[in-house]
């Protein structure tokens, strides 16, 4: 077996891969993608840190790749569906480098507020300018904690040991977890209107990018300070460039950016913003922390034991996957499905099955559909190891329940989920032991395939409702590939989901509802 390491790792992890005899490790860092492609052909695994970009070609090339191991936590630069797609694992070292993430967060913040990158340079420069220099103390202010995971978490204990106060956001964390850190749970606005300093913790995912932007630097105090050692692109760079300028924002302490270096960046030559070349898991601990961990994984990956930081494979028995593999994709998209069209903290989903799949071993099913339903919120950081004790540690309860009656359907699996506003339920099977189905929605029959970009709406069956969705649609050049109607009475309530081949707006999704006189619509993307 033949790893390559195209990111600087520590020694130990090395040593434990070619402790093993029939390994062979090559380190070749600085590849260029072109490099990489031609070379990776001849490797089992790769191993990489934030550096090495790992896309789709790259992927395509590694003929015979098994696992892409990656020695930290963010797996932006990793095209996980393409390696998913050609079965490779794709694991990660999510606990090790977290204690180096959260006091370079500290110390970010600490040295932004005192100056101490400022009034080094000035000094050694022969200057002595202690009245320039200025600062502020941290004791009895807010932090605004974006993403209260490991690291938002580590960062909240940390802080209130100094005396702030902590305000947290993070769709996935409830009030009595985020209280037991020291942190209140809020809003964003609330953060924006009241944090005197602001760090996001968050990953870097579709949901993320730009979350902080121009309309949101408006809402915070004047003088806010800002941290971002996560992901670059969380915080819109060209937003906080004009917060600053303007005075809005007093100082910006950034480890990541949206470009790696950040040659060119204007954020680099404002006196305000002190900055570090991703550097948050840059200590000794981390560095053998993740190595070991990545080493360990790779070797398991190799063995066929379990990769239990694995974020892209289930681990199962092959003859009891051939059983229900079907009902694995189904499950994750019904999972998607409630996601987009369910508000509010999540407490609880149940996972129901009935008829034949009933009599079979699903708990990967009921996990399957709980990895749809956090991917939504979380990103590809779940996966089928670890979507239950992230359950666990949100405080979602997972429910799996069996029911011999399965009325028309073969097979039925049904998803409800219960949130501090509202409870859904959405149940599919599968026809003809491959074509999944969307066929109940709050008890309204319907038949939709989950897949592409659909809208489902929620309205009162009356002549002129379908035509004006049609024409808002048309209007906004948005094509519709399909249609389905669940009512219970004629011009009763009703439930309709269209698919179509664009993405929808939610400006479009306004109009619709406005102008079809809906109760609801949403854009579900499956
Ligand atoms: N600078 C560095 O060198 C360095 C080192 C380690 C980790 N990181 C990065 O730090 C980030 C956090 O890592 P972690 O280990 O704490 O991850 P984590 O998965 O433990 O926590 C991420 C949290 O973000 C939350 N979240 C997701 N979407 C959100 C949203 N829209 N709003 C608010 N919260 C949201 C999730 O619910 C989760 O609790 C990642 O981006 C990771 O790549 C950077
Ligand atoms: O996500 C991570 O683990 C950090 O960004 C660390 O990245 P690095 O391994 O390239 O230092």
């Amino acid at each position: 077996m033949k790893v390559l390491v195209t990111d600087p790792i520590s020694e130990e992890g090395i040593k434990i891969l070619k402790a093993e005899p029939d390994v062979q490790v090559d380190v070749e860092t600085k590849l260029t993608k072109e490099q990489l492609i031609e070379k990776i052909k001849d490797y089992d695994a790769l191993i990489i840190r934030s550096e090495t970009q790992v896309t789709k070609d790259v992927i395509e090339a590694g003929k015979n790749l098994k696992i892409i191991g990656r020695a930290g936590v963010g797996i932006d630069n990793v095209d996980v569906p393409a390696a998913t797609d050609k079965g490779i694992i794709v694991a990660n070292a999510p606990e090790g480098n977290m204690i180096a993430a959260c006091e370079h967060t500290i110390a970010m913040m600490f040295s932004m507020s005192r100056n101490i990158p400022q009034a080094n340079i000035s000094l050694k420069s022969g200057k002595w300018e202690r009245s320039k220099f200025m600062g502020v103390e941290v004791l009895g202010k807010t932090l605004g904690v974006v993403g209260m995971g490991r690291i938002g978490g580590e960062v909240t204990k940390r802080v209130r040991g100094m005396g702030m106060e902590v305000l947290a956001y993070d769709p996935f964390t409830t009030p009595e977890r985020a209280q037991a850190i020291g942190a209140k749970l809020t809003t964003l606005d609330e953060i924006y209107e009241k944090a005197d300093f602001i760090t996001v913790h968050t990953p870097l995912i579709p949901s993320t990018k730009h979350m902080i932007s121009t309309p949101q630097f408006e809402k915070m105090k004047d003088g806010v300070r800002i941290i971002n050692c996560a992901r670059g692109g969380i915080i819109d760079e060209a937003a906080l460039l004009e917060a600053i300028k303007s005075g809005k924002v007093a100082g910006a302490a950034l480890d990541v950016f949206e470009k790696e270096p950040p040659v060119g960046n204007p954020l680099l030559e404002l006196n305000q913003v002190i900055v570090t070349p991703h550097l948050g898991a840059s200590t000794q601990e981390a560095q053998v922390n993740v190595a070991i961990t990545i080493a360990e994984q790779v070797l398991n990956a190799f063995k066929g034991l379990p990769v239990t930081t694995a974020l892209n494979i289930p681990i199962m028995k092959p003859e009891m996957l051939e059983k229900i593999k079907p009902f694995l994709p189904l499950a994750e998209d019904l999972g998607k499905f409630i996601a987009q069209i369910t508000d509010g903290q999540i407490k609880e989903i149940t996972v129901g099955y009935s008829g034949e799949i009933a009599q079979r071993e699903v708990s990967l099913i009921t996990i399957a559909a709980l990895k749809g339903l956090l991917d939504v919120k979380m990103g590809e950081l779940v996966n089928y190891v670890n979507a239950k004790s992230i359950s666990k540690d949100r405080g979602i309860n997972v429910v799996e329940s069996k029911f011999g009656d399965v009325g028309d359907y073969t097979n039925l699996i049904t998803v409800t989920v219960k949130t501090d506003m509202m409870e859904r339920k959405v149940s599919g099977t599968i026809f003809g032991n491959k074509d999944a189905r969307i066929v109940e929605i709050e008890g309204y029959r319907i038949d939709a395939i989950p897949e592409g970009y659909m809208i489902v709406t929620r309205h009162k069956d009356r002549p002129g409702v379908i035509g004006n969705v049609g024409t808002v649609l048309g209007q906004n050049n948005i094509n519709i590939a399909g249609m389905v109607v669940g009512r219970e009475t004629v011009r009763g309530e009703a439930i309709m989901i269209l698919s179509v081949d664009d993405a929808v707006p939610q400006s479009v999704l306004n109009e619709m509802i406005e102008k079809a006189g809906l109760y609801d619509a949403r854009y579900v993307y499956i």
